[in-house]
Parts: structure tokens; C-alpha cells; sequence
């Protein structure tokens, strides 16, 4: 998935210290997405990568470090007005709006969006998840896990975003079920959208990927291409589980 390399930088990370209060997180993390690219940070289970996540979206704010997202420093935004500027959410655990149907809670994600556009951006999301348009009077909480990822990705897609920032897509989804959200995630990307993934599911992940960062303890420790990352002997052997 060769992007090209003359591509403009959308969001940048420069040496980032973040935590909270007096526990610092993120040890001097500096990251690059390019316009077109999806970047997946890959790691074990509390090193950071969350963190990252909640950093750049201004839930956190970082103690040291810049933040540029489209050649902006975004570093003391308000979180609102960090996502008003093009950046969608599907967060970890997929938190949709359980007692909603799925047209309402596509509904709350376009609040940014005009009247005439959400007709328009609803009825491309239902195009990329048929599904979700058979079910548009469900409520969200009766989809199964799979349907529910879609959901969230669809509701972060509602805003037609620069930058999606995916945390963690496949979580407790059927190998099956996580493929065919994958294969979504590609599709969105070739229809434009740059993509930030976190993902424990690394053969997946690293397939879908252009580049890819490796973190632990806070810190990044690979930072390479993904085709070139999933040769590698350590990410197989610790993340693969391929010996
Ligand atoms: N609200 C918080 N207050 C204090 N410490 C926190 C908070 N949220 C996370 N942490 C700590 O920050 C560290 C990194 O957590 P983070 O959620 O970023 O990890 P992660 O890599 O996303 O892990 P996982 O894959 O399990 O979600 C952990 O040690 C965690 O306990």
C-alpha cells in the first residue's frame, strides 16, 4: 500500500511528555502521519497507547512537547474544538449511546454537520455499512459486537474527518467479524480519509498499515514501515506470537 512519500504531514507529535497529575505516561513521543496514510501504534496493555490517543484529542494536555495537526498547534484547544477541525473518534469499548437507535446516535455524531449534508454523509456511511441502515431503528445496545464497532466507526465518520482515530477496533470481536472491520478500514481509506490506529491485533494491524509504531513503558521503540515491521524477528516473536 506504497503512499506517496511527497505526501503532507497531517499530525505531528514532537517530543510529548503526558500523564496524569504527577504520573507521567508518555516519555518524549514524537510521531508523523502523512495525508493518506494509516499509522497503527501497536504495544501491550498499559504502556501508553491510550494515553497518546487522549493526548492528542485534548482530553489530557501534555506537560512538554507540540502537537500540529494540519501545520496547527493544537496543544491547548479544547477537545471540541480539536475534533471541530477534522479529526473523528471510535474510542475503546466502542461507547455508543446504548438506549439510542443507530440513526440517533449516527445523528448525535454529525452535530458539527448542516441539514443537507448529513442527508447526504448518512446515506454514504449506510453505503460502507449496509448493515447499519437494515437496523436504523434498532437500538444500539441490541447490535451485536461487531454491529456495535461499526456504529462507532460510522458515527466518527459522520463528520467526514481528516484524521479517524481508531482505539482499539478489533477488542473482543470473532477473527471473522474483525477482518471484515478491517477490510471497512481500508475501504475508508482509499476513499480519502487518514487513518490512526491502536491495536493489540498486530498480524492485522500491520497487513492494513503503512507504518507502524511499537511502544513500551511510554516510550516508542520501533518506528518503521509496517511491511518492514512485520518481518521483523522481536515484533513476531513478542507481539505475534510467532516464535
Ligand atoms: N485516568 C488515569 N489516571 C491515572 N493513571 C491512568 C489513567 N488512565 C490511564 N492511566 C495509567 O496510564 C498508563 C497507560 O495507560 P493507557 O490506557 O494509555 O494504556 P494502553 O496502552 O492504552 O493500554 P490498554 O491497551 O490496556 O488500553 C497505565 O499505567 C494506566 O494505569
Amino acid at each position: 500500500m506504497a503512499k506517496d512519500s511527497n505526501n503532507k504531514n497531517l499530525l505531528t507529535l514532537e517530543n510529548i511528555e503526558s500523564g496524569y497529575g504527577k504520573v507521567k505516561v508518555l516519555h518524549n513521543v514524537s510521531l508523523k502521519i502523512k495525508e493518506g496514510q494509516i499509522v497503527t501504534i501497536v504495544g501491550a496493555n498499559g504502556v501508553g497507547k491510550s494515553t497518546t490517543i487522549k493526548t492528542i484529542l485534548g482530553l489530557i494536555k501534555p506537560s512538554s512537547g507540540q502537537i500540529k495537526f494540519k501545520n496547527e498547534l493544537i496543544n491547548s484547544l479544547e477537545t471540541y474544538k480539536i475534533i471541530a477541525k477534522g479529526i473523528g473518534y471510535s474510542p475503546e469499548g466502542r461507547e455508543v449511546f446504548g438506549n439510542l437507535n443507530v440513526y440517533e446516535n449516527l445523528r448525535i455524531g454529525a452535530y458539527t454537520v448542516s441539514k443537507d449534508d448529513f442527508t447526504k454523509r448518512l446515506e454514504e456511511v449506510y453505503q460502507l455499512f449496509p448493515r447499519l441502515k437494515e437496523r436504523k431503528n434498532q437500538e444500539a445496545s441490541s447490535l451485536s459486537g461487531g454491529e456495535q464497532q461499526m456504529l462507532a466507526i460510522a458515527r466518527a465518520l459522520m463528520q467526514d474527518p481528516d484524521l479517524l482515530i481508531l482505539d482499539e477496533p478489533s477488542l473482543g470481536l470473532a477473527p471473522i467479524i474483525a477482518e471484515e472491520i478491517f477490510n471497512r478500514l481500508a475501504e475508508i481509506n482509499q476513499m480519502g480519509t487518514t487513518i490512526l490506529l491502536i491495536e493489540q491485533n498486530v498480524n492485522l494491524a500491520l497487513h492494513l498499515s503503512d507504518h507502524a509504531y511499537v511502544m513500551e513503558k511510554g516510550k516508542f521503540v520501533l518506528d518503521e514501515k509496517a511491511s518492514i515491521l512485520a518481518q521483523n524477528d522481536y515484533v513476531k516473536k513478542t507481539y505475534m506470537g510467532i516464535a
